[in-house]
């Protein structure tokens, strides 16, 4: 087969990687910083004098972070030791080898965009773990809950639609239950707008009742293979004997708004029996401002069950539920917050990938995702998402994906271009999705 294209990086001036590098990353790291002088006192009354002397450790380490990046110096390997720091500094020397003699080491506007953002929220983590006793703060933990309480009114409409829906669940006809898993679907497509990495960090929330705005948003769907989500597991759904497993994983992206769509989804998938296990996966660490920790995930449930709405705090309890029955289950993996491309998963992290084998559908949510799925390379736009994904193929899978960087495979011919002319913006907006499906039919 032939070499896969070249990555997507911030060499291409005035790419969108490029004004990542150059601009949106830079103004991720004053936030930090920002955020961390505002928790002062808080420190302080934590744990004293040593609090103070951790965050201006913490500062400094991400001020000289920051002046790394802008002065465009080599990229250095991670110090401190953690969990997944050999295999870092491992891709590190990797990089290097294929930076050739002449052109030096491997630096932020040289390299794989992928990689060099990847690096700076690694480099985000080593900054606040080298600052004991406040080794443990999230510095993106405000804007993600910021994000969550702004949203609380699409929250509760949200909410209400799944309660009355459940109370009807089992009389529904195929046709209409399969009208509301493709309702759900997009909803979770649409929860994807709202990440806080796009924005830098500032407010990206979701404001109006999106079940009223479906229809209207249909157009922009530029991928749309949710009739074979639903022929997969309604297929399965009828052919199964009973006590066998029907099983859903769902790659996780940001917590907020978007975490909300995608509980409703997978309580929907259960309710209507069309899975009997959904299991999720979220980062280890702070990732890409709005990514799901653990942490975030079990707040968010914690503030659905204390909602003083009736409709939402029902699905806070039955989300604790599942939880408790075994029927969700949440899994951490480094391999999510390494910059590797998806393909290389089933070398790097060979139990990540036999996990993922057990399921019957994998729905990757976000951006993020699609750029390691299709390596974030420079495909153009007709290129098959399976020849994209490059040996990559754990299970029957999705990307459900809003658009935020410059990478779309899997296009009708002249579709890219027709959309470039009439949207130059279109690939990192936001404004476009894709249901993007892989797998035997
Ligand atoms: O939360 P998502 O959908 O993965 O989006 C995060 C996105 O942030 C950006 O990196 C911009 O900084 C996108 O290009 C990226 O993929
Ligand atoms: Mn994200």
């Amino acid at each position: 087969m032939a070499e896969p294209p070249a990555s997507l990086s911030g060499q291409d001036v005035g790419s969108f990687a490029y004004l990542t590098i150059k601009d949106r990353i830079p103004q991720i790291l004053t936030k930090a910083i920002d955020t961390l002088h505002r928790h002062k006192s808080e420190f302080f009354e934590k744990h004293g004098e040593k609090g103070m002397e951790a965050e201006k450790k913490a500062i400094s380490l991400l001020s000289k972070l920051r002046n790394e990046l802008q002065t465009d110096k080599p990229i250095i390997p991670l110090v401190e030791k953690f969990a997944d720091t050999d295999i870092w500094n491992q891709y590190l020397e990797h990089q290097q080898s294929l930076v050739s003699e002449s052109d030096g080491k491997p630096r932020w506007f040289y390299s794989p965009w992928l990689f060099v953002e990847c690096y700076m929220y690694r480099r985000i983590h080593e900054a606040v773990i080298q600052s004991p006793p406040i080794d443990d703060f999230d510095v993106f933990k405000e804007s993600k809950e910021q994000n969550f309480f702004e949203s609380q009114e699409s929250i509760i409409a949200l909410g209400t639609h799944l309660q009355e829906l459940l109370k009807t669940i089992e009389d529904l006809d195929e046709n209409n239950l399969k009208n509301e898993f493709f309702k759900l679907l997009q909803i979770s497509l649409w929860g994807n707008k709202c990440d806080l990495s796009l924005s830098s960090g500032n407010t990206s929330s979701q404001k109006t009742n999106i079940i009223n705005s479906l229809e209207q948003f249909k157009p922009f769907i530029l991928v749309n293979d949710m009739e074979h989500l639903w022929s997969l597991l309604s297929n399965r759904k009828k052919t199964r004997g009973k006590g066998t497993v029907s099983r859903v994983d769902i790659v996780l992206d940001n917590s907020g708004f978007e975490l909300v769509t995608d509980f409703i989804l997978a309580d929907f998938l259960l309710s209507s029996k069309l899975a009997t296990e959904v299991h999720f996966y979220g980062k280890t660490i702070p990732w890409f401002v709005s990514d799901t920790t653990i942490h975030d995930f079990n707040w968010l449930i914690e503030q659905v069950k204390h909602s003083n709405h009736k409709h939402l705090s029902k699905c806070g309890v039955d989300w604790e539920n599942y939880i408790k029955m075994g029927r969700w289950v949440y899994h951490d993996h480094i391999f999510w917050t390494l910059p590797h491309e998806f393909c290389a998963m089933s070398q790097v992290a060979p139990d990540l990938y036999a996990e993922l084998q057990k399921a019957h559908l994998i729905l990757f949510k976000g951006d993020l995702n699609y750029r390691k799925l299709t390596g974030d390379r420079k495909w153009e736009f007709t290129i098959p998402f399976r020849q994209a994904l490059n040996g990559f193929h754990p299970a029957p899978l999705c990307s459900i994906r809003t658009l935020k960087a410059e990478i779309q495979v899997g296009l009708q011919p002249g579709q890219g271009e027709q959309l470039t002319a009439s949207d130059p913006s279109w690939l990192t907006t936001g404004k476009y999705g894709v249901f993007q499906f892989d797998g035997p039919l």
